[in-house]
């Protein structure tokens, strides 16, 4: 058993919307297929994976580095200790060969796609869903019934209020019954405006979740702080600097409801720092590492061991990136839940074919592998790559 081929491609997933820290008019994401010379069912053993919006693709990476390492090593090397399976973990120290601690640059987007698609050969060559694969091997029962909640609200040309509140009323009608929205990329009273005509829209049907994506200094950060207060919000996400946590900490004297954060934190020691540092608060704020971002599933492993170790559950983490490898992750080790954005950045977001949202949350059908087969736009184009 042995990988014969990792190949990427850096494909374009541009829309014109905003944050308040970057748009998106020139996104990209790296497709990566891990090809096996394992045959399952007649049909040739590859797994996919890519990188979540936000980060652009790393082709040069994996070229360069990345895909060379596991290709140069001897292929026993990169084998469980039966040879039944390929092992993550031994291919994820393989890559990182020769990468010095610290500084983790974008290096942990490239490992992190490799690593995902890793993960779903393996879970096909075991012939199961990558969540009952997680749950069988921690010993845990797996629950297929994932909380999801729906991303947008961006800022966006010729976009008004009335326009944010009909894409919002979309998502309750699709199921959902928590929404977010972009703050930070306008004045504050602005935002206020748009807040209010949010909750005027969703009214009891859901509740709301607001985004600044890092923009705001500590004064702005508790300025905005005052004004949610006057909310009843589901979070306050990401108000600083992902790696100021002492920002983070301070504003947790201003804003007692729940806070999220750690998209773009991509390591298990900077979510280690994250909680000796950022006063956040283990009952009720809310943990959310992508592992796509991040070195993949094999961190995130480790990262979920630091969460236990500061006692916390894996319940608080509702991952950023809306993949479906998050949702594996958390109906297969326990997560509290995935972003889910139903009308961005496909065909690599979202759910198989038929999976429907209700009552805020999806089932996950038995699919092998992570499931991409179930989801036909994306299953097409990963198959341009290596099938
Ligand atoms: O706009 C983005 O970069 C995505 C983001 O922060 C989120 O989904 O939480
Ligand atoms: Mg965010």
């Amino acid at each position: 058993m042995r990988i014969v081929d990792v190949c990427e491609v850096t494909k374009p997933i541009s829309s014109p919307i905003r944050n308040a820290y970057i748009d998106f008019s020139k996104m990209t994401a790296s497709l990566v297929a891990v090809v096996t010379d394992v045959v399952k069912d007649g049909r040739r053993v590859v797994g996919y994976g890519f990188n979540s919006n936000g980060r652009y693709g790393q082709g040069g990476l994996i070229r360069e580095r990345f895909r060379n390492r596991i290709l140069e090593a001897s292929p026993e090397s990169l084998l469980n200790d039966e040879g039944t399976n390929l092992d993550p973990h031994k291919i994820w120290a393989t890559m990182m060969m020769n990468e010095k601690p610290g500084g983790h640059g974008e290096r942990s987007v490239a490992v992190g796609t490799i690593d995902m698609a890793i993960w779903d050969a393996v879970a096909k060559i075991e012939g199961k869903p990558l969540f009952r694969l997680l749950a069988e091997m921690k010993g845990r029962e797996a629950n297929p019934k994932v909380f999801v909640y729906a991303a947008g609200g961006y800022y966006y040309p010729g976009k008004d209020n009335s326009a944010l509140q009909a894409e919002m009323r979309g998502y309750l009608d699709r199921g959902y019954n928590v929404v977010k929205m972009k703050i930070g990329g306008a004045s504050i009273d602005e935002d206020r405006g748009r807040i209010e005509s949010v909750l005027q829209e969703i009214g009891s049907e859901a509740q709301l979740a607001v985004d600044a994506n890092g923009r705001f200094d500590l004064e702005t950060g508790i300025a905005y702080a005052k004004m949610l207060r006057d909310y009843p919000l589901f979070w306050y996400e990401e108000i600083g600097d992902p790696l100021d946590y002492a920002l983070q900490a301070a504003i947790s004297e201003f804003y007692d409801a729940p806070m999220a954060t750690g998209e773009n934190l991509f390591s298990h020691q900077d979510a280690r720092n994250l909680l000796r540092y950022g006063g956040m608060r283990a009952d009720r704020d809310y943990l959310q590492f992508d592992c796509a971002l991040s070195y993949g599933l094999v961190e995130y492993l480790r990262t979920l061991d630091v969460l236990r170790q500061f006692g916390w559950s894996p319940e608080r983490c509702i991952p950023h990136g809306g993949h479906q490898m998050s949702l594996n992750i958390a109906a297969g080790l326990g997560l509290g839940g995935n972003e889910s954005y139903p009308d961005l950045f496909q065909p690599y977001g979202g759910f198989p074919d038929g999976v429907k949202v209700e009552d805020g949350h999806i089932v996950m059908p038995d699919l092998p592998g992570i499931g991409f087969e179930g989801k036909s736009d994306l299953i097409k184009v990963m198959r341009e790559l290596a099938e």
